[in-house]
């Protein structure tokens, strides 16, 4: 059984669709990141798993329960908003305590009890003796990881973070990331987090679900929404990618303009071959080696990425945009790859992944 489960949710906002028949399952322990540009629903479907706004229609299971009419505070769930929305006003202490007390989870213990509880938590999020300060003599960093311990201070089963890192720098965004993702497997709880940032989506979900106008694009693990995007929106919004359309030839072959290529996959739509292929597949050859699927390329841009070059190539692949290759720094050492420079580059078989929709 599904630890949540989302059936045909929708959403409107006047006649606005924010959600549109949103179905969704995420299993005891599972880290879910919904991502999506800005305004496709993201923030929205998770304030309505909290109860925070009502759907029109559809199903919030929880643990077995159907939760879809009741109120937050009868749902069971810790929440992180992007700001950090701590209380100004009250000690870190104070402001952990808050959700204990407002769902009167203290418990016989009491007072006594939340003030341990306050220490667990902090020490649970790296910030052990905090509990005298103030939210204003905190970094940002630290303001999230109470807002973290203020959430999880009443060992809720869902843990709903809703951009929790936007607001950070990208050093402490990077650290905070990582301390997350350890914390909620050490402490197994079933989390959905919502982000627009694609790498932060890879690095930190089980699974993803990419959303777009209120719907779900596609929900997959990081490796499968990388490596075989369903769509060209998904194609388009995950890292950088060619979308390249051919017409078919015999046996698994496809003509792109004047460039001859093998695919690999069976799975190609032949009426309308569209094909996509990551940067990073490309391969780079010395000029006069001619290896399958090799073809010359003349280098129109070249950006220095650090541990790699994105280089722009025109091609005779006649399409609507240049291919776009990624080359290791490491392997380029000492050979010149300037606006002008002829290369033999080249897309593996296998590297030429059918597209199967264009929605
Ligand atoms: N209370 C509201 N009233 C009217 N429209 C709303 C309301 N809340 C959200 N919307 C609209 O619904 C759409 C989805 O909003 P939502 O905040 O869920 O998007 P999002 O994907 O989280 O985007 P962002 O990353 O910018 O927060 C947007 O077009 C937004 O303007």
């Amino acid at each position: 059984m599904a630890h949540l489960e989302i059936k045909q949710l929708s959403k409107r906002f006047g006649s606005f669709t924010a959600l549109d028949r949103i179905d969704l399952s995420v299993a005891q322990g599972e880290f879910v990141v919904l991502l999506g540009p800005s305004g496709c629903g993201k923030t929205t479907l998770l304030r309505t798993i909290a109860g925070l706004e009502r759907q029109d229609s559809g199903e919030i299971m929880h643990a077995g329960h159907d939760i879809s009419h009741a109120s937050p505070a009868q749902r069971d769930y810790g929440i992180v908003f992007q700001s950090y929305a701590l209380f100004p006003n009250l000690s870190v202490a104070d402001n952990i305590a808050y959700g204990l007390n407002s769902r009167r989870k203290i418990g016989v213990a009491g007072a006594v009890g939340a003030l341990q509880r306050v220490a667990d938590m902090l020490d649970l999020v790296g910030l052990p003796g905090c509990e005298q300060k103030y939210p204003t003599q905190l970094s940002g960093g630290q303001q999230q990881r109470v807002a973290l311990a203020r959430a999880l201070a009443t060992s809720p089963h869902l843990l709903l973070l809703d951009e929790p890192l936007s607001a950070l720098d990208a050093i402490e965004r990077v650290r905070l990331r990582s301390e997350i993702r350890q914390l909620q497997s050490r402490l197994g709880i079933t989390t959905l987090m919502v982000t627009h940032d694609q790498e932060e989506a890879l690095s930190m979900a089980d699974r993803i679900v990419v959303m777009n106008s209120g719907r779900i694009q596609q929900i997959g693990t990081p490796q499968e929404i990388y490596r075989a995007p369903c769509n060209d929106f998904v194609a388009d919004f995950i890292g950088r990618g060619n979308l390249l359309e051919a017409t078919s030839q015999a046996q698994g072959n496809f003509l792109f303009g004047k460039v001859r290529l093998r695919c690999a996959s069976a799975a190609v739509d032949v009426a309308a071959p569209r094909f996509y292929v990551r940067p990073e597949d490309i391969g780079l050859h010395a000029i006069t080696d001619t290896p399958e699927n090799s073809f010359t390329a003349t280098v129109s841009k070249s950006e220095f990425m650090g541990s790699s070059y994105l280089v722009t190539l025109d091609t005779d692949m006649d399409q609507r945009k240049p291919l776009v290759a990624q080359f290791s720094s490491n392997y380029l050492e000492g050979s010149s790859i300037h606006p002008g420079a002829l290369l033999r580059v080249s897309i593996p078989a296998e590297r030429l992944r059918p597209m199967t929709s264009s929605t």
